[in-house]
């Protein structure tokens, strides 16, 4: 028997701490949602803030050997932070495998799913939860996710959870030509010539893939999917299913746009680390997802990352015109500790590497 929702239901209980996550609350088709998710009123998504004669580039990745193509991606990291791409190369079906899977692992009991929670997972590299950091944050997301640290196809291949391993390995595997292709679109613009070791490394040394569900949500007004932040990564690629709901900060002017749902397209994002070594010229974008009251939605974000011993700092290349650098050199995995310390907070994290 579901338990019924009152103030004494311990609700952070049976979602964080049970693995029964949002989805579990969702499906209790309880009238409201309970406090915990009610959001203060400067953190949910004021509908007038939204800019609709707007929208981020969309570009077309089979014209890459044109240079205006090469031009109109560090164009869309300089003045949008954001852009999709289509004709991306990475195959469709696999796009919609990784959905089903996304479907498949979340549609596991909650008993199977709570064996990947941070208290039970057998690695650290594989991460069950809900919410961003239940226990740093003034109200609760409305988000369960399962985050997947790669290290190599063997420890993925033993450790990931076999409902979703499969195809998420192939989504990596086959995207790897995307991101080396926007690497080195991103690089010439900042007078990098070519990715050698070192900086394959930091542009690409790591990798983050989480798997995110947004259940229904009866009261969506109340509350949020994602609260406003930037990802701390160099390059993000998004999945998104056809239910939309994500929004990103102008830059030029003010407001938020929505990013519509492209059937095959993929979303780009700078993250704070290409911000940091690009010395401000990309840059990083506040963004935010908002409940659903109709849809279960889901996501599914490639992180690329610098390795977490790296120290990222402006690029040499970057510098060498003159220009004061805006960061100082800091630890990767300094930088990503300081983020999931705290809940999200807009673009703040990147102080944590002004100079
Ligand atoms: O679900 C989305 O569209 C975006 C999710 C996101 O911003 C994140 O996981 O960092
Ligand atoms: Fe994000």
């Amino acid at each position: 028997m579901a338990p019924v929702v009152s103030d004494s239901w311990d609700v952070t209980e049976f979602v964080v701490n049970k693995g029964n996550g949002v989805k579990g609350l969702a499906e209790m088709e309880i009238p409201c949602v309970p406090k915990q998710y009610i959001q203060p009123i400067e953190e949910r998504l004021d509908m007038d803030t939204v800019v609709t004669q707007d929208s981020i580039p969309i570009i077309d990745m089979s014209m890459l050997d044109d240079p205006q193509v090469a031009d109109s991606i560090c164009d869309a990291a300089e003045n949008w932070g954001f852009f999709q791409v289509i004709n991306h190369g990475v195959p469709l079906d696999i796009l919609d495998d990784v959905k089903q899977a996304t479907h498949r692992f979340f549609g596991l009991q909650a008993n199977d799913k709570l064996k990947y929670s941070k208290e039970n997972s057998s690695s650290n590299n594989v991460r069950y939860g809900t919410s961003f950091i239940p226990g740093a944050e003034r109200a609760l997301e409305w988000k369960d996710f399962l985050s997947l640290f790669y290290t190599s196809d063997q420890d993925a291949s033993a450790l990931w959870p076999p409902e979703c391993k499969d195809a998420v390995l192939k989504y990596m595997n086959t995207s790897e030509p995307l991101i080396k292709r926007l690497l080195e679109a991103l690089m010439t613009r900042l007078n990098v010539k070519e990715i050698d070791e070192s900086k394959a490394s930091l542009l690409m040394g790591s990798k983050r893939i989480n798997l995110n569900y947004y259940p229904i949500c009866p009261n969506p007004e109340l509350t949020i999917g994602v609260g406003r932040h930037s990802d701390v990564s160099t390059l993000t690629i998004l999945l998104q299913d056809d239910i939309g709901g994500l929004y990103v900060r102008r830059i030029k002017g003010d407001g938020w746009i929505h990013v519509p749902p492209i059937s095959g397209a993929l979303v780009i994002n700078i993250g704070d680390a290409l911000q940091i070594l690009s010395n401000g010229r990309y840059k990083s974008v506040e963004h935010r997802v908002v409940a659903n009251g109709s849809s279960n939605r889901v996501s599914v974000p490639i992180f690329v990352n610098p390795r977490p011993k790296d120290m990222i700092g402006p690029l040499r290349e970057v510098l060498e015109s003159g220009e004061e650098p805006v960061y100082k050199r800091v630890l990767y995995s300094d930088y990503t500790k300081h983020f999931f310390r705290k809940a999200h907070d807009g673009k703040e994290t990147l102080d944590f590497a002004k100079a």
